[in-house]
C-alpha cells in the first residue's frame, strides 16, 4: 500500500502523524511511504530521518493526496485537505465529528473511508488511540490553568501549592478517566487540593483505592458539581461519552456563583466542551473570559508539546496503521472489532451511531458493510 503523510496544518499543530520509525517499520512490510517535506520539523524529525527510515518527500500535500491510498495524520482534516480525499482513500487520524457537521458533510462527500482514533476500543473499556493524547493533555491541564491563574493572565493570583502559612488552590475535576487522573495526579504534585468528580460509581472506587491518600473523589451529581464549583479555582473539564458530544455540566448563569478570576481549562472541547461558555481557542490566543471567569479551551492542547506527543501517539497507532496497510481496511476491521470502531465514514455513509445522533444523520451498521 502507498501511504502519505502530510504536513499538519490546523494552527499551531506541530505533531505528525508518522514518526521515522513507524515509516521503518511500514516499509519493513512492503508499503511504500511518502512524506510532506518538513511535516515533522516541529517535533524534530527532518527529511533526512524519514528518508533514511525509507520514506520519499514531497514538496506539496497535493503530491501526498494524490499518490497515497492511505493519509495518516494526527488532526481533522482542515477544509482544504478534505478537498483533496477521494474516493476509495482511507483516512486514518482524530475525527471529532459529532460537533462538527461541516467536517462530517465533506468527508461524506468525498466518498472516502475514514476511520477515528478517538473511537478505536480496546477489550478493557478503554480508547488505546485517544489515552496517550488525553495523557499529555491532562497532564498539561493544571500547568496552563496555573499560568492563568496568574493575575497578568486574568486568573485570580492563586498559586495552586501555596505556601507556608497559606494555603493551597482548589482543583476540581470533572471526569476521572484517562485526562483526568493525570491532570488530578499533576495538580496534585502541585501541591493543590484536588477532588475528582465522576458519574461511574467503578471508576471513583478504581480512584478512591489508588489514588486515596493524593486527591478526593465526589459522584458527579449536578448538586455536587456546582457547589465544589464555587469552591474552586481551578475546574478542569475532563469527561467523555466516546463518540458523542460532550454534555454541559456548568451552564452559563452559573458562572457568577463561581469565584471571580477562578479558571475553566475544558479539555473535553474537542467533543464540543463540557461548559456552556466553552468555545475552542488555539494556541496562538488560548484564554478568554466571560462574567469574570477565565476559560482555555485549546483543542489540540497535545501540539503544545510536539515531541512527546507524536512519539506517544506513533506509539499507540503503529500497529493499526500496520494492519490497515497489510489487509485493506475492510479484512482489517473484519478481523478486529476494535478497529472496526473506529470507523465513522465509508463511501458517503456515517457509520457510528453516536455521531449521527448528535448531528442527526442516519447511519448504517459498519459490520454491514464487511
Ligand atoms: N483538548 C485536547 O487537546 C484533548 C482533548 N481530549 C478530550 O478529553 C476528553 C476526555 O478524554 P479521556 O479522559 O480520554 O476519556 P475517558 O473515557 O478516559 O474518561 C471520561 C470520563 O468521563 C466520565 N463522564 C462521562 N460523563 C460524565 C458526566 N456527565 N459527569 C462526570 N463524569 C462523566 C466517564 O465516566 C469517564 O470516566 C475527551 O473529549 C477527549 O477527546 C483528549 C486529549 C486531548
Ligand atoms: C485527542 C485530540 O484531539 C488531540 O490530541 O488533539
Ligand atoms: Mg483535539
Amino acid at each position: 500500500m502507498h501511504i502519505g503523510c502530510p504536513k499538519e496544518i490546523k494552527p499551531q499543530e506541530f505533531r505528525v502523524g508518522m514518526t521515522p520509525s513507524a515509516v521503518q517499520e511500514a516499509v519493513a512490510h512492503g508499503h511504500t511511504v511518502t512524506i510532506e517535506t518538513n511535516a515533522g520539523i516541529g517535533a524534530g524529525f527532518t527529511d533526512e530521518d524519514y528518508t533514511a527510515a525509507g520514506a520519499s518527500i514531497a514538496a506539496k500535500a497535493e503530491d501526498v493526496f494524490a499518490a497515497a491510498d492511505m493519509i495518516v495524520k494526527v488532526k481533522e482534516p482542515q477544509a482544504v485537505e478534505r478537498k483533496m480525499l477521494r474516493e476509495g482513500q482511507l483516512l486514518f487520524t482524530y475525527l471529532h465529528l459529532a460537533p462538527d457537521p461541516e467536517q462530517t458533510k465533506d468527508l461524506l462527500a468525498s466518498g472516502a473511508t475514514c476511520i477515528a482514533y478517538e473511537t478505536v476500543t480496546d477489550d478493557r473499556g478503554g480508547l488505546p488511540l485517544l489515552a496517550p493524547m488525553s495523557e499529555v493533555a491532562g497532564r498539561l491541564a493544571p500547568q496552563v490553568g496555573a499560568y492563568t491563574l496568574q493575575k497578568a493572565n486574568g486568573g485570580r493570583g492563586v498559586l495552586l501549592g501555596g505556601v507556608p502559612g497559606v494555603g493551597p488552590g482548589k482543583v476540581l475535576v470533572i471526569g476521572g478517566g484517562v485526562v483526568g487522573t493525570h491532570a488530578a495526579k499533576i495538580a496534585a504534585g502541585m501541591g493543590a487540593d484536588v477532588t475528582v468528580l465522576d458519574r461511574s460509581l467503578p471508576r471513583l472506587r478504581y480512584l478512591d483505592d489508588v489514588f486515596g491518600g493524593t486527591f478526593k473523589t465526589s459522584y458527579a451529581s449536578a448538586a455536587n458539581t456546582i457547589e465544589l464549583a464555587r469552591e474552586a479555582d481551578l475546574i478542569i473539564g475532563a469527561v467523555l461519552v466516546p463518540g458523542a458530544a460532550a454534555p454541559k455540566l456548568i451552564k452559563r448563569d452559573q458562572l457568577k456563583e463561581l469565584k471571580p478570576g477562578a479558571v475553566l481549562v475544558d479539555v473535553a472541547i474537542d467533543q464540543g466542551g463540557c461548559f456552556e461558555t466553552s468555545k475552542a481557542t488555539t494556541h496562538q490566543d488560548p484564554i478568554y473570559e466571560v462574567d469574570g471567569v477565565m476559560h482555555y479551551c485549546v483543542a489540540n492542547m497535545p501540539g503544545a508539546v510536539a515531541r512527546t506527543s507524536t512519539i506517544a501517539l506513533g506509539n499507540a497507532t503503529m500497529p493499526f496503521m500496520i494492519a490497515l496497510a497489510n489487509k485493506g481496511w475492510k479484512k482489517a476491521c473484519a478481523d478486529d472489532k476494535h478497529l472496526l470502531n473506529g470507523l465513522n465514514v465509508h463511501a458517503g455513509q456515517l457509520t457510528y451511531a453516536a455521531v449521527g445522533e448528535a448531528l442527526g444523520i442516519e447511519t448504517v451498521d459498519p459490520a454491514s458493510l464487511l
